[in-house]
């Protein structure tokens, strides 16, 4: 396979407006959260205020109610401390609510979106990268949604307030106070710059490594036979590099950010207690005043620090979400046709496609499939055997022309009504770690289990009757299925699917002799009374074959029966004749 495709991602602004429908879904929960942090805020605020109230009424001497001056505040204070912990704790829990309902929303969409995506876009992408957003990339975005927006809320609705309440206890010191924060702008405007293409790129070469290792480890019988391990270990120690130098990166990004913000911090409350104290000699503000502006901006370190963190996280889950959300922009399939089957026939007309490569692999195709015959496609590798066969199962559509079937284009059949109609055999059938029974109703979900047995026993799987717990048994780990048993498993999916065409695509190619013995006799029950195209790599099937399309470079050259085209003396009796050996 060349060309290989990669998953989209989504932009920022789209991933934004998805965060954005997420809230809109939730308003009264992320009102009632926003109530509460005010609230909270508010709350918080009291105390430094009556620290500096009894720091003047301290300074100002012994008055006649001096324990009344400081004794009440005292009580205020603990009563608004203890009020503002409760208030955080319940904004809090409403958060984590929210957020792990969103996180749920994510993942759901997430697994709904890959699903629809067509298979032969999944067929095309790295299974890594596919991997990779669904697990890592999900997980961190749940992550993030369930702590980051409680959180990051309380911080922003705590710093809004600090901010106005140093403003109002005295401007002036409120202002320089403020003014010294802007080492943290530049500090934050250095990192965002640099953070969001660093940790993409990040995730892309986790992405990769992910691919690589997988790769790997599924052609290690490959890498065994034909003695790859350097040239394996070399592109794992390679990609292991990259992935490596794509976290330093973000790691070094983070050394600077975090000293940073906290020199940042401090600047603050030294202006203001520097500033204060000489406003505090000319008399122009009180020193309560200078000690609760200096409470609240150092107060003001929780929320920012909160903030700082949750931005670093934020830039990583915003990295990890455009991925996520870069699988709803695959174009899915479009609507599915409504129209009626008319009849049986097959009809390619005038067909071209291209994989992602551009090139025209099939350049104006044109074939009619009789019900009931079995046509054998032959030709040279390369020449588009495959390409026509996943064309005519609608598994691929044509870029021009079109393939259908009674009428109706294959490709915008709904898998339901496609199944019914062509059922493409490949070699490649899956085992789901299921029960046999969830196995075969996958294909046919209000199947009996009667029928279940019979579809089983029709493609000679009369081992069914042998296993331990019958239909129920679990399949790879009460029971392990050898490659003849997996084969007749997808060959007994084919018979409950009952489809009037199936199309053999080297389904026996790869088999051990008796293994391919076996299927080949459960092959001959499932195909019979049904249409079959074979794509034949023996000209034996072509020789057997009602008629014979023979495909070179993407054309179909030849259509007739065997006899026909040996006397015709073209590409097939020329391929006939060297096969034969004269
Ligand atoms: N997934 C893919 N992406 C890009 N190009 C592809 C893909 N699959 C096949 N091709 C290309 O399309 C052309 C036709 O391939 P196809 O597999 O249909 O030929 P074939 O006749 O079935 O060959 P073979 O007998 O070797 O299987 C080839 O040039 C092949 O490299």
């Amino acid at each position: 396979m060349s060309g290989e495709a990669t998953l989209p991602i989504a932009s920022t602004r789209q991933v934004g407006a998805a965060a954005w429908a997420q809230i809109r879904a939730a308003r009264g929960t992320v009102a009632a959260m926003l109530v509460l942090n005010a609230l909270a805020a508010g709350a918080g605020l009291v105390a430094p205020w009556l620290l500096g109230r009894i720091v003047d009424a301290v300074q100002a001497g012994p008055g006649p109610d001096l324990h009344g001056t400081i004794d009440m505040p005292a009580v205020w204070i603990i009563t608004f401390t203890i009020v503002q912990t409760l208030l955080v704790r319940w904004a809090l829990s409403v958060g984590y609510r929210f957020g792990e309902r969103a996180a749920g929303n994510i993942r759901e969409r997430f697994l709904q979106r890959a699903l629809s995506i067509p298979a032969a876009v999944v067929d095309r992408v790295p299974v890594g990268d596919f991997v990779v957003r669904g697990t890592i990339d999900s997980s961190m975005v749940a992550t993030s949604l369930r702590r980051a927006i409680p959180e990051v809320l309380i911080a922003l609705v705590q710093a809004l307030f600090l901010i106005a309440a140093v403003l109002v206890v005295d401007p002036l010191l409120g202002a320089c106070g403020l003014a010294s924060l802007l080492g943290i702008g530049v500090a934050l405007r250095w990192y965002l710059r640099r953070a969001r293409p660093a940790y993409l790129h990040e995730a892309a070469t986790g992405a990769q490594l992910a691919d690589v290792v997988t790769s790997t480890a599924k052609g290690a019988r490959t890498v065994e036979a034909l003695g790859l391990h350097d040239e394996r270990a070399r592109t794992v120690d390679s990609a292991v590099a990259e992935a490596r130098s794509a976290r330093l990166r973000t790691l070094r990004l983070r050394t600077v950010l975090f000293p940073s913000m906290d020199i940042s911090y401090m600047l603050p409350v030294v202006a203001v207690l520097l500033i204060g104290a000489a406003l505090v000699d000319n008399g122009a503000v009180s020193l309560g005043a200078v000690i609760a502006a200096t409470i609240y901006l150092r107060q003001l370190v929780g929320p920012l620090d909160t903030l700082t963190v949750w931005v670093e996280q934020i830039q990583a889950a915003v990295a990890s979400y455009t991925r996520v959300e870069g699988i709803a922009l695959v174009p899915t399939a479009p609507a599915v046709a409504t129209a009626e089957v008319r009849d049986d026939r097959i009809v390619v007309d005038d067909v071209y496609f291209a994989y992602d490569s551009g090139r025209d692999v099939l350049s104006g195709v044109a074939l009619t499939v009789r019900p009931g015959e079995r046509l054998a496609l032959v030709g040279t590798s390369g020449a588009g055997k495959s390409t026509l066969g996943r064309l005519i199962a609608g598994v691929d559509r044509p870029r021009a022309g079109t393939v259908t079937v009674g009428g109706v284009a294959v490709a915008d059949l709904s898998p339901d009504r496609l199944r019914e109609q062509v059922v493409l055999v490949t070699q490649d059938h899956h085992v789901f770690q299921e029960s046999l029974r969830d196995n075969l109703l996958i294909v046919v979900p209000t199947a009996t289990d009667a029928e279940l047995e019979q579809a089983m026993v029709s493609v000679g799987a009369t081992w069914v009757h042998d296993l331990p717990e019958g239909l129920d048994t679990v399949l790879g780990t009460q029971s392990k299925l050898d490659g003849a048993q997996a084969q007749q498993l997808s060959l007994a999916r084919v018979v409950l699917a009952n489809p009037h065409t199936v199309i053999l695509d080297e389904a026996t190619a790869l088999l051990d002799p008796t293994t391919a013995r076996t299927t080949e006799r459960s092959l001959a029950a499932v195909l019979e009374n049904r249409t079959v195209i074979a794509i034949a790599h023996r000209l034996q099937t072509a020789h057997d074959a009602d008629r014979v399309a023979v495909m070179e470079d993407g054309r179909l050259i030849e259509l007739g029966t065997h006899d026909e085209l040996v006397a015709a003396g073209g590409a097939y009796s020329r391929l006939w004749r060297s096969w034969h050996g004269d």
